[in-house]
């Protein structure tokens, strides 16, 4: 039985607010949620109940137009200082994913090329939409591109979520899995539990359990050996931001491109055009540095000392000659060999992508 399409946000102008699946209370409990306010949303990117690059990119868009349709202001003028702190109050959220601030610069954009208060509204909620929908076709076309690095039979690892849980809906890594899977292809995956916040235990096997493609949950320590045996034939992860010379993912995946590096594993990255930040590089990269407490417990259940210190980065950075080829839209590109393609597809293509 063909599930319905999963989106972790949907956006309610009329109302207007913007609806999400709580993702920290999956697997266990499946709870939607209602931001009527920027704060609310804030609060839902803060704690991870909105996540994942592409749909921070849709949640900053939504954002931004929920204050266009909210603000009270009395000149147009007060409009758009309201509108404007309120991007930045998004943009404060969480430093590493690029999408994050291109959803946010772009309906802000719509938003101050209006002329009146009426009119920034109407194209705030289209610009918004633009963005939902753009990132909803580019996962389904990274998941068309991706079937060409797919064996017939192949078994994958994958770290994280990179599924539709992280973007409009379908995925990246998990999207083009799903894709492989719908073509017939004899898939399984190995997924991540991904520590400290379980994205991989708790959201990639959710998801492809319900889509009825095989996986098996290890934990991260894991997968050295699983390669070592052979029992792995490629790695697909998504990204948060990818610079000219290295693709920051979450914490953990450098280990596993070292780790297929040195067994002459595929290791591919999935993601759209729009989470490559191609003027920037590794060194350039604030890397999100998380509450010490998510390390010392998960869901009030102690795992370390409460006075020990802690070190809690988000992602890390993998140099990009560790990546077999980036699955994007247009195609599969290598770095930095492909930087002048990526840079002109950036130029001429439509702004409403995440
Ligand atoms: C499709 S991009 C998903 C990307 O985002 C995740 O980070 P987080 O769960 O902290 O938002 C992770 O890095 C995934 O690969």
């Amino acid at each position: 039985m063909k599930m319905e399409p999963l989106r972790p946000i949907l956006f309610h102008p009329h109302i207007p607010e913007i609806e999400y699946i709580e993702q920290t209370l999956l697997p266990d409990i499946y709870e939607v949620r209602k931001a009527q306010t920027v704060e609310e949303l804030a609060g839902a990117i803060r704690r991870l109940g909105i996540r994942g690059a592409p749909a921070l990119g849709c949640a900053g868009a939504c954002g931004v137009a929920l204050s266009a349709l909210v603000a009270k202001a009395g000149t147009f003028l007060e409009f758009l200082f309201l509108v404007r702190s309120d991007a930045e109050r998004l943009r404060e959220t969480r430093p590493t994913a690029v999408n994050l601030f291109y959803g946010i610069d772009f309906v802000l954009s719509a938003v101050l090329t209006s002329s009146s208060i009426e009119e920034a509204k109407c194209n705030a909620v289209d610009a918004a939409k633009a963005v939902i929908d753009a990132d909803t076709r580019t996962c389904h076309a990274i998941g068309k591109t991706g079937l060409s690095v797919i064996p017939d039979t192949a078994r994958i690892l994958t770290h994280c979520n990179a599924g539709a849980l992280a973007c409009a809906e379908w995925g990246t890594a998990l999207g083009v899995i799903r894709s492989a899977h719908e073509a017939g292809k004899n898939i399984s995956v190995y997924a991540c539990e991904t520590r400290p916040l379980l994205q991989g235990a708790r959201l990639t096997t959710w998801e492809l359990l319900r889509d009825g493609i095989d996986v098996t949950l290890i934990t991260d320590s894991m997968a050295a050996v699983l390669m070592r045996k052979r029992k792995i034939d490629l790695v697909i992860v998504g990204a948060d931001r990818i610079v000219s010379d290295a693709v920051f993912n979450k914490i953990g995946t450098y280990m596993h491109a070292v780790c297929a590096k040195a067994h002459n594993i595929p290791f591919f990255i999935a993601a759209p055009l729009s989470t490559f930040d191609e003027e920037n590089s590794e060194d350039k990269v604030i890397v999100e540095e998380r509450n010490p407490d998510e390390v010392r417990k998960f869901r009030g259940c102690v795992t370390g000392p409460e006075l020990v210190p802690v070190w809690n980065p988000a992602f890390d950075g993998t140099p990009v000659d560790l990546v077999t080829g980036i699955i994007t839209e247009y195609g599969i590109f290598s770095l930095p060999r492909d930087i002048e393609t990526i840079k002109q597809l950036k130029r001429g293509k439509d702004m409403g992508e995440t």
